[in-house]
């Protein structure tokens, strides 16, 4: 059978050198339902007392050797004894051996002789008492343990009294030098730091309003030069009428790491990451903040939409991480740029946050919240743009970009601040459309072409797949023979109600909107197929140039794609010719030397287009693998009739042909051009002179024998 454990009694120790008292306590204690130890002298009491591990000692005065205050100063040493109650049982009652026992750590007094009727009782109270303190301790203990681990202190000042008390935690959150304090205000001032003083003061002055708890962050300096951000909580306890303060009692916190974070927090949801410039959310309340207040000032307020020119070929060839790093220094170089304007910067002082934010991807905006007239705002345009012009060192190498910055103004753009975004990125798009680099002040009639260009990219996104896509094709005239040496496949799309638009209405839209892979390959395999079966009059196979964007280019599958459509078209490599254009240097040279030696390898023609234009021409034609130099259409206009152009168009031929290059002058319409085109030894033509782009239909015909100019 199992039964309840039994209880456990409580036991006393009882230390007196005297055997009748120590059997009559014994025998009135153990009645009372307590176990009794006895000992006689107070160095056996330090001893038994770790193995015995009393409830309670009932400690005589009078000992052998050691005293009864000696005993019960080193019994609480003894961590064990630590809140074990320890009664003497005296026949002394003088005040003095009342404090010495008290100093000792005595918990009560008994007298001599005693009642044998109430001992049991009062042994019975005091421990009830000493587990009651020691509930307490434990308690105060976990608060403490609490309070660290929160890093909350608490404190009390009675009114009353005129006491102050500040625990322990809070004394080390405040910086005092003291473990924890007890006395008056102005005690705890003289002790406090000049900065911890001035908070608590202003803290309990706004503290005694009943049920309304006050509350006050500080940063304080701590004496090392530490910033500790502190909380100070203050509430009044009303007496009992309810009105009348009796004490504020409140809590020090420090939230020094809460601080922080929020902060982090802040930071994460208000700033770029990237650039650490403002983002869209923080732009928007900025920029409605600014708004108001020229609403109400009624002041000119503008805004500047900025996005980086052909950003996604930059990022596309020379990879994310340094188009990152690029989109960093923009973000520097817009700061120096408007560093120092007043249209800005408030007038006194160098701040510029706030102003320049990125929104994402390429685009950033420029808030211009006191704005004197719109001067001001083309001239941080035109700072802007000559400061991302410079060139920039990314990973190692040069990178030239340029952007285009579109403006709105308020009140005359827009009352509110979607109107007047919408209307910058409005003009920025007409920036780009007016050949990018360069801004535009916001005009109504560009929402109608902002409407018709989204009209047009919705009707692009289905062009393929309705057949919408023609080549036509311009021949490429031997200039000695007159024969069709090869055809230039050029795009056009017939939409179904604006009709045959060239190429220029919208080859810029088919990159943005990402569909420049897919009509490069579209434009590829229909060339390949439509030219398959043209000859030269003199039998030699026709070469058939086509235009290859940079962002094609840049593709890391082009070679891959290209090898795989003369093997599935059966299409000789040596007719086809791919023009392009020096732009493709840019970003990355020797990546883009290497691609042209593997097309190279792949038996390509390459022509270089629209040569002239670029930077850096000279050096191109001396290093890289072109067959064809096409001398733009910009240098042929006036060939004929200025020195200049003359000149300019013979050293290129020049320069071609020492580097065994055949030489083509686009854009020939007359025959003076053409007369001294030949004469300069220029070796093909191509132009309105021969013939238009046409259809693939209307080319046969021409094949036949020399071309004959038109008249
Ligand atoms: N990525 C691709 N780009 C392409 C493709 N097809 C064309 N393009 C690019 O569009 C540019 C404009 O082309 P287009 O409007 O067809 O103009 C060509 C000719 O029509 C024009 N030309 C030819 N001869 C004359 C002339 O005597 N006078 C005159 N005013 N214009 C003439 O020149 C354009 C051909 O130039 P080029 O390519 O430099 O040889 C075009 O430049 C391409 O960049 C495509 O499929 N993909």
């Amino acid at each position: 059978m199992t039964g309840a454990p039994p209880v456990k009694r409580p036991l006393v120790l009882v230390v007196d050198d005297e055997p009748g008292i120590q059997s009559l306590i014994g025998e009135t204690l153990s009645q009372a339902g307590f176990e009794v130890e006895a000992v006689s002298t107070g160095q056996e009491a330090v001893t038994r007392f770790p193995l015995l591990k009393p409830d309670l000692v009932l400690m005589d005065v009078l000992l052998p050797g050691m005293n009864g205050f000696a005993a019960c100063s080193l019994l609480r040493r003894l961590p064990q004894a630590a809140h074990v109650p320890i009664v003497f049982m005296t026949s002394f009652e003088d005040t003095e051996s009342v404090e010495r026992a008290y100093e000792a750590g005595a918990t009560d007094f008994m007298s001599k002789p005693f009642n044998p009727l109430i001992l049991g009782h009062r042994v019975r109270y005091l421990l009830r008492a000493g587990a009651a303190l020691r509930e307490l301790s434990r308690s105060k203990e976990h608060l403490a343990h609490a309070q660290h681990l929160a890093q909350v202190g608490s404190w009390e000042w009675d009114l009353a009294k005129r006491q102050l008390r500040v625990s322990e935690r809070a004394a080390i959150i405040l910086g005092l030098s003291i473990r924890e304090f007890s006395g008056s205000l102005d005690e705890f001032l003289s002790l406090a730091p000049a900065a911890v003083g001035g908070l608590f003061k202003s803290v309990l002055e706004g503290s005694f309003v009943p049920h309304h708890p006050s509350r006050q962050d500080h940063t304080l300096t701590m004496p090392d030069g530490e910033q500790r951000t502190v909380s100070l909580q203050a509430r009044a306890l009303p007496a009992e009428d309810g009105r009348t303060v009796v004490s504020l009692t409140g809590t020090v916190q420090d939230i020094t790491e809460r601080r922080r974070i929020e902060e982090h927090i802040h930071h994460l949801a208000y700033y770029d990451s990237l650039t650490g410039l403002p983002n869209r959310l923080l732009f928007r309340d900025r920029a409605q903040q600014a708004l108001a207040a020229a609403k109400r000032h009624e002041a000119m307020l503008g805004i500047l939409f900025l996005d980086i020119d052909r950003f996604k070929f930059i990022n596309d060839s020379l990879g994310h991480s340094a188009g990152d790093a690029l989109l960093k220094q923009v973000a520097e170089r817009i700061m120096e740029a408007i560093r120092a304007s007043d249209s800005v910067v408030r007038p006194g002082t160098s701040e510029t946050a706030g102003a320049v934010a990125r929104l994402g991807g390429d685009e950033f905006t420029i808030l211009l919240p006191d704005l004197r007239q719109p001067d001001h705002a083309s001239g941080i345009a035109r700072r802007i743009l000559s400061a991302i012009a410079n060139p920039f060192l990314v990973e190692g190498r040069e990178v030239f970009i340029t952007g285009s910055i579109g403006i709105s103004l308020h009140p005359s753009d827009g009352e509110n601040l979607e109107e007047l975004l919408k209307n910058a990125d409005t003009a920025m798009y007409q920036a780009k459309n007016e050949g990018r680099n360069n801004y535009q002040f916001y005009s109504r009639s560009m929402n109608e072409m902002a409407a018709d260009r989204l009209a047009l990219e919705n009707d692009l996104r289905r062009a393929i797949e309705r057949h919408e896509l023609r080549l036509h094709y311009q021949p490429l005239v031997d200039i000695h023979t007159g024969l069709v040496i090869g055809v230039e496949a050029l795009l056009r799309w017939a939409h179904p109600t604006r009709g045959l638009l060239p190429p220029g209405r919208f080859v810029d839209l088919v990159e943005e909107i990402g569909l420049g892979q897919a009509v490069g390959e579209w434009v590829l395999e229909t060339a390949c197929r439509e030219t398959a079966p043209w000859q030269s009059a003199d039998g030699r196979p026709l070469i058939v140039a086509v235009n290859v964007s940079n962002a094609q280019f840049s593709d890391r599958g082009l070679v891959t794609r290209l090898s795989r459509l003369l093997r599935e078209t059966g299409f000789a490599s040596s007719r086809l010719e791919l023009e392009l254009t020096e732009t493709i240097m840019m970003p990355q040279p020797e990546e883009a030397a290497a691609v042209l030696q593997q097309l190279k390898g792949m038996g390509l023609r390459l022509a270089l287009d629209d040569f002239g234009t670029g930077y850096s021409s000279i050096g191109h034609l001396r290093t890289l693998p072109f067959d064809t130099v096409k001398i733009d259409r910009s240098f042929i206009t006036e060939v004929a009739t200025n020195a200049t152009d003359a000149t300019i168009a013979e050293a290129m031929i020049t320069m071609a042909h020492a580097r065994d290059l055949r030489v083509l002058a686009e854009g020939i319409e007359t025959v003076p051009q053409l007369s001294l085109l030949r004469q300069l030894g220029c070796d093909e033509v191509q132009g309105y002179l021969f013939s238009p782009p046409v259809p693939a239909d209307s080319i046969p015909p021409l094949l036949t024998g020399p071309i004959v100019p038109r008249g």
